[in-house]
């Protein structure tokens, strides 16, 4: 159990590589896991092997009565969700629906909605990009600094180059945040000229990824330079594997909890609220 959290977690997304990171991260910490989950497949008929405990995966059609069922029998229960960027809105539109608090790690999808949805439901919701404390710090500094010194880095162009693993369907939603506030800064960028790599070859010759972090890495290289080429600047986050991600997923859902039961009135966090309130491990 951590400190005075009780509240049971719904992991969406157990059949995915972070949906069995957090389970299993939460199971470890000794936090209730709910034995359900599901897929965008139908007939799916698997369970998931998390620790000791069998988690069944529910298709689409079922996943409304399911999760209601969910909540009759766990009213306090907290929804975290990894699955898929075109999923992260009608999840969201479901969570919303039915009043279940929930942490977003999935990347993705149309960001503006998702907050309306949060917004115009009165649900409660912590979303993030990044999960990962150092660089959820590095992002915040980044923050501070683009509210401080807005224009600081006027005229500089900006290059950015992410690294993910093969099977990550969409661009870096970490690097689109940092990309804002070096925009804030005064920096100039081209989303269209990202410079996204997928293939393993080039991440093992090129990027300089770890063979055994091929099937689970994030790499980021931020570089900038002055207008007249005489400065220039980098910044680099590479993480390997995913457990600062599910750890932080984990702290997430401690703090929703607690801001849920102390019925605060913000309802929408970032993990920059979670760090800055100290409740990251
Ligand atoms: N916020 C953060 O710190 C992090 C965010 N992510 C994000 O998490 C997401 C998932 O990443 P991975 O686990 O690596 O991907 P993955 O592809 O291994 O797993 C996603 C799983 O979700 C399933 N899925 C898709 N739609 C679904 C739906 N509607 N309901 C239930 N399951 C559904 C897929 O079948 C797949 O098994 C991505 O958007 C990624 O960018 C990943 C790492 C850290
Ligand atoms: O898909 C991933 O792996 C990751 N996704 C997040 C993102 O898109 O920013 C966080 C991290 O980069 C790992």
């Amino acid at each position: 159990m951590v400190g005075q959290f009780a509240s049971p977690l719904l992991v969406n997304g157990c059949t995915g590589k972070m949906g069995v990171s957090v389970a299993e991260a939460a199971t470890s910490r000794g936090l209730h896991l709910v034995p359900v989950s599901f897929s965008s497949r139908e007939n799916l008929d698997k369970t998931i092997q998390i620790g000791d405990i069998d988690v069944e995966i529910y298709g689409p059609s079922a996943r409304e009565d399911v999760l209601s069922s969910v909540i009759d029998e766990f009213p306090d229960v907290i929804v975290v969700d990894y699955t898929a960027p075109n999923s992260v809105n009608s999840n969201a539109e479901l969570y919303c629906k039915l009043g279940v608090p929930f942490v977003m790690g999935t990347t993705g999808g149309d960001q503006q909605l998702l907050y309306k949805s949060v917004q115009d439901s009165n649900n409660y919701a912590l979303i993030s990009p990044q999960m990962g404390k150092q660089v959820v710090a590095f992002l915040a500094a980044m923050e501070t600094i683009a509210e401080q010194f807005p224009g600081a880095f006027s005229g500089y162009r900006l290059e950015v180059l992410e690294s993910h693993q093969a099977g990550k369907l969409d661009t870096s939603g970490t690097a689109k945040a940092v990309i804002a506030c070096f925009e804030k800064l005064g920096a100039v960028f081209d989303m269209d000229r990202m410079v996204k790599i997928r293939d393993p070859e080039q991440q093992l010759y090129m990027v300089g990824v770890p063979e055994e972090h091929i099937e689970g890495h994030a790499f980021h290289l931020y570089h900038l330079t002055s207008p007249d080429d005489s400065v220039s600047f980098e910044f680099q986050h590479n993480v390997c594997g995913r457990s600062i991600y599910a750890e932080g997923s984990v702290d997430a859902a401690v703090f929703l909890y607690k801001k849920v039961q102390s019925m605060d009135p913000k309802r929408i966090y970032n993990m920059i609220d979670v760090l800055q309130e100290g409740d990251m491990r």
